[in-house]
């Protein structure tokens, strides 16, 4: 199908535009010993040190190094399992761990190799901290008597009851050492500048990867409310209650944080905008209508069905009415812009954030082969014309699978399909579907700035404008 090409080459060049190597060489640059980020500049007195965590850190610690030098002393990062291939580099140490995104053995071994580097460190070093998404299961440390495998079964409980990742985030948070601040607690006395991609809407740099170097207070209250919300505070263990219910003793505010500087370096601005600058090249009219995209699978698969059918029908108040009912914050003028469309003609509708699911069937998938499936068995078919939906994780990573996400389209039939849906069986469904060919499949793709949706509606039938 042309048209599921199409959207293929547009998230893959939109994964290319996010890519770590790139966004460092634009934003961090080194002159007359001293390290700018974004107008900001930070000498480089004594020895300068890297630790890095999630699954952009790859790239981001080749490209600093290549800018830094000789100024850099040695780094440690821990990348996700199966993105390693061949990269060399005598002052970087790679630890690959957190299969399918969950904190494993060798993770905890990194991130205590991590706490060892940052705890050596003087007043007079800088420490570089490279952040990306995928963080929080890369450097596990649990607060004790907590052990590994608890901390891990809370937090996959969590992510399976639909919990956002502000509500994993701030759990996650309290039952970690080097997580909300923890990291540059250690660090201290030393320097810490923290380069950030985000995949986090709006970039709170406190929650991406659960934020290891900023300052967040105790937050043990709010964390007992999360889990008893799920359901999961009084079946927690007794060693994560007791982390709840201890005094907070070094979680007091004071001046820790005085030498750290958090920034944001990219977020998925970036790829929304290289998606609409390669759907214009295509031909296609383009609309970013949000990268704040935040709700559920579902309301947001009846969401983009309804939309997608409204401009075929050239509905306008209705095709307003359900922007309007959106629950996440649109892009300015996304409504007018939407409707002044030339509806006789090809239009792409651009959405990107993170929606929530519950998994509650026993099956294999993803929140975006999930997604793609729910607005597939959604749309009816029409002669007004063909209805063309893409949801991929830019990390080419979807839930526990190797797939990025899936491609539907209004043309095809998915008998059986609320089977599936029920089961949290996609990647089943889709495995056995059109030959396979409405995967996406892209393997570890080195960066990661949350989702992306395409709809593309194309009428067939001329209406009068
Ligand atoms: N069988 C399934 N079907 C659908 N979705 C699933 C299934 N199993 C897990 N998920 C979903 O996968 C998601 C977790 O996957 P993953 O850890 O890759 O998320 P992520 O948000 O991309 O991670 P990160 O933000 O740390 O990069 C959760 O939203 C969870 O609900
Ligand atoms: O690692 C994490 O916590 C998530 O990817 C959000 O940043």
């Amino acid at each position: 199908m042309s048209n599921f090409k199409v959207l293929r080459d547009i998230f893959n060049g939109a994964v290319k535009s996010v890519q770590p190597t790139t966004i460092i060489n634009k934003q961090v640059k080194v002159l007359e010993r001293h390290l700018w980020v974004n107008n900001q500049a930070f000498p480089l007195t004594k020895a300068c040190y890297a630790v890095g965590f999630g699954k952009a850190v790859l790239g981001m610690a080749l490209e600093l190094e290549r800018a830094l030098g000789s100024h850099l002393e040695r780094a440690l990062v821990t990348v996700p399992k199966g993105i390693f291939h061949e990269e060399q580099s005598s002052k970087i140490d790679f630890i690959e761990g957190a299969k399918d995104n969950l904190p494993d053995k060798e993770a905890m071994e990194g991130a205590l190799k991590i706490k060892h580097l940052v705890e050596e460190l003087g007043e007079e070093d800088l420490l570089i901290v490279l952040i990306s998404g995928g963080g929080s299961a890369l450097l596990p440390l649990p607060r004790p008597p907590i052990t590994l495998e608890e901390k891990c079964a809370i937090v996959k409980e969590l992510s399976r009851s639909g919990a956002t990742i502000q509500e994993l985030n701030t759990v996650r948070q309290q039952l970690s050492l080097l997580k909300g601040g923890g990291l540059a607690k250690l660090a201290k006395p030393c320097r810490v500048v923290s380069l950030i991609l985000s995949d986090v809407v709006n970039d709170p740099v406190d929650l991406i990867a659960s934020g290891p170097t900023v300052e967040i207070g105790d937050k043990s209250a709010d964390a007992i409310e999360i889990l008893s919300r799920y359901n999961l505070y009084e079946s927690a263990p007794i060693s994560i209650r007791s982390v709840l219910n201890s005094p907070p003793e070094s979680k007091s505010k004071d001046d820790q944080f005085e030498n750290v500087a958090n920034i944001i370096i990219g977020n998925n601005r970036i790829a929304v905008e290289e998606s609409r600058k390669l759907a214009l090249q295509n031909g296609l009219q383009c609309v970013i209508v949000s990268n704040k995209v935040e709700d559920t699978v579902e309301n947001l698969s009846q969401a983009y069905s309804n939309l997608a059918q409204n401009i075929l029908k050239g509905n306008l108040q209705k095709i307003q009415q359900i922007l309007e009912q959106l629950p996440f914050k649109l892009e300015p003028e996304a409504i007018e812009n939407v409707q002044g469309l030339c509806l006789n003609k090809p239009v792409l509708l651009i959405f990107a954030g993170e929606p929530t699911l519950k998994v509650t069937g026993q099956g294999k998938g993803g929140r975006n082969q999930q997604l793609a499936l729910a607005v597939a068995n959604k749309l009816e078919r029409s002669n007004s014309g063909t209805v063309t939906f893409l949801s991929a994780g830019t990390d080419g990573v979807d839930g526990p699978t190797d797939a990025a996400g899936a491609i539907v389209s209004s043309e095809l039939i998915y008998e059986n399909a609320q089977n599936y849906l029920d089961d949290n069986d996609c990647y089943s469904f889709f495995e056995k579907f059109n030959n396979g060919n409405c995967f996406v499949k892209i393997g570890h793709t080195g960066t990661n700035v949350m989702d992306l949706h395409y709809l593309l509606i194309e009428p067939n039938v001329r209406r009068n404008s």
